[in-house]
């Protein structure tokens, strides 16, 4: 094929003729543009231009076989790139107004893990900041979560030597330097460019585990690589370990081969997030999606938010209904086949009633995270700590049979000890780490683990204790969230009797 002329392509800047530049390559996406999950807007902005770094942003380059037949339309001339568009970068400015050279603080002037927030939102583009910041709905579930760790209080004694504190925990039988490991978070290419092996090494630099999300930016392998890598870097000497968190996707036959994928790849655990059968509403997502369509003279396509569809799509930037990528028809059945598949041991992560957790323990789990996505999926749902308390009350034989993590709303190293005297094996940290990734790279990773662990050692020592396991649930006062606990109904007490 003869190369094709910058200036040629550059005229395809339409919806009704759209070409774009990848890798070299000239495309036309003009019949792709409807079907594209990510939305026709974020097309047309990059018309007629590269739109290598940004698609870079989202995805792999083997995204490039998905494309109707025929889209390849051959190589650019190397020598007429400079005749491309250049798209109008619309997403340059940070979330927050102010100029964000001036806002950055150094790493040290970061005291607590929310201050991470702040500085993040002065450096990351708008969309991705709503990404990573917006919740479902009016935001009440994600407020639940923030708002149910103050309402527990401990209960310190004094007068023990508490001068050596261990913050050791195991998880799933690897051990790890704390009670708390990073949550797994998808597109974090949106958040920093090295993506997902950032983060990667300031767990391993610090002993924290981590799991690492199906609908990561780099490939599973690739992240496994970044761990090996700063792995060897330090002597194997990092007690880290990288756990596997799973889309169940509509292909029985594409699940199967990701899991392949992650068992190959060494991952140590299965975590299969069951609160997702179709996307949350992602409120500012929406909002943003709307004005960027109307921005390239689009009124967006609202169809494709129909929720409870055939398929829908893993909640990665602010999530579109897609084909097959996360499927509504799982069961606790799949359990069985998903069993066979993967022989270490698997944790059913957004468990939000004690009924499922005790089904959990049915189902011969080994682990349950209590966990509402973050706020990001079913709007007034319960906290996790609300949930752990339902289980301790009415099926308190699972404590102790299932390891139990929570996760949601978790921004202080001491109240992870909340948490564990009630019980669970210890707590997953979301945005902070995503913040502080977006805010300094690795050094923001390695950061707030500082914070968090600091944090908690104090809180230790302040409660009375040297280690963790001798924490006990009458060293925390739960009776505020214990009196909202659901309870049956009379009748339906009735009925039993
Ligand atoms: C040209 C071929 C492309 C293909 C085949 C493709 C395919 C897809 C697919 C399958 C998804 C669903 C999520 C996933 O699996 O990651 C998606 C989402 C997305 N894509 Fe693309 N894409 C292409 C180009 C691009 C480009 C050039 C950009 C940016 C300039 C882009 C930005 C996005 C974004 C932001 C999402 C997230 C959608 C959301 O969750 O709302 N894509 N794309
Ligand atoms: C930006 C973002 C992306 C997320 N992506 C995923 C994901 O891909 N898979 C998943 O199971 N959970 C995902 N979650 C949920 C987290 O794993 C975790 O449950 C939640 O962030 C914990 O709440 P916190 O952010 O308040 O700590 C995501 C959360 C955020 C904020």
């Amino acid at each position: 094929m003869a190369p094709i002329d910058g200036a040629e392509v550059s005229k395809h800047n339409t919806k009704k003729s759209c070409w774009i530049v990848l890798e070299s390559k000239v495309y036309d996406i003009t019949s792709f543009l409807g079907q594209h999950p990510g939305g026709a807007a974020i097309l047309l902005k990059q018309a007629g231009s590269d739109a290598t770094t940004e698609f870079k942003k989202y995805h792999q380059l083997e995204y490039v076989n998905d494309l109707p037949a025929r889209s390849d339309l051959g190589p650019v001339d190397p020598n007429t790139l400079a005749q491309l568009r250049v798209p109008k970068d619309t997403e340059a400015k940070p979330a927050s107004e102010t100029d964000s050279d001036n806002k950055i603080p150094h790493v040290s002037m970061v005291i607590s893990a929310p201050d991470f927030e702040t500085v993040a939102k002065a450096v990351l583009p708008h969309k991705a900041w709503i990404y990573a910041s917006s919740s479902a709905n009016t935001g009440l579930s994600l407020r639940t979560n923030l708002d149910s760790w103050p309402r527990i209080q401990l209960r310190p004694r004094v007068l023990r030597d508490v001068a050596d504190v261990d913050t050791r925990r195991t998880i799933l039988g690897h051990s790890s330097q704390y009670p708390f490991y990073l949550s797994p978070m998808g597109t974090l290419g949106v958040i920093h460019p090295e993506a997902e092996p950032e983060m990667v090494r300031g767990a391993v630099r610090k002993g924290a585990h981590m799991v690492v999300s199906t609908a990561s930016t780099k490939s599973t392998e690739q992240i496994m690589q970044s761990y090996l890598d700063e792995q060897k870097r330090l002597g194997n000497a990092s007690p880290s370990k990288l756990f596997f968190q799973f889309y169940m996707p509509v292909d029985k036959k594409k699940g199967l081969a990701l899991l392949g994928i992650a068992k190959r790849a060494g991952y140590k655990g299965l975590w299969i997030t069951v609160d997702t059968p179709v996307l949350g509403k992602r409120s500012a997502d929406r909002l943003q999606q709307a004005e960027e369509a109307l921005a390239v003279g689009m009124e967006d396509s609202t169809a494709e938010w129909e929720a409870g569809g055939e398929n829908a799509f893993a909640p990665a930037m602010g999530g579109r209904v897609a084909t097959g990528q996360l499927s509504p028809h799982t069961t606790w059945e799949d359990l069985a086949w998903l069993r066979k598949e993967w022989n270490g041991p698997i944790v059913l992560k957004g468990i939000q009633s004690a009924e499922d957790a005790k089904l959990a323990m049915e189902y011969e789990c080994q682990g349950i995270l209590l966990s509402n996505h973050g706020g990001r999926q079913q709007h007034s749902a319960p906290s996790a700590l609300m949930t752990l308390l339902e289980i301790r009350t009415y099926y308190p034989e699972v404590m102790g049979k299932l390891e139990i993590f929570l996760d949601g709303g978790l921004r202080d190293g001491a109240d992870v000890l909340k948490a564990l005297c009630l019980g669970a094996t210890a707590v997953g940290v979301g945005r902070p780490y995503l913040y502080a990734l977006a805010a300094y790279g690795v050094q923001g990773i390695e950061r707030c683990t500082d914070i968090l662990s600091e944090e908690l050692a104090i809180g230790m020592r302040l409660l009375g204790v040297t280690s963790l396991d001798q924490l006990r649930p009458e060293m925390v006062n739960a009776t505020s969230l214990l009196n909202e606990m659901w309870r049956p109904e009379p009748s339906t007490i009735r009925s039993r009797l």
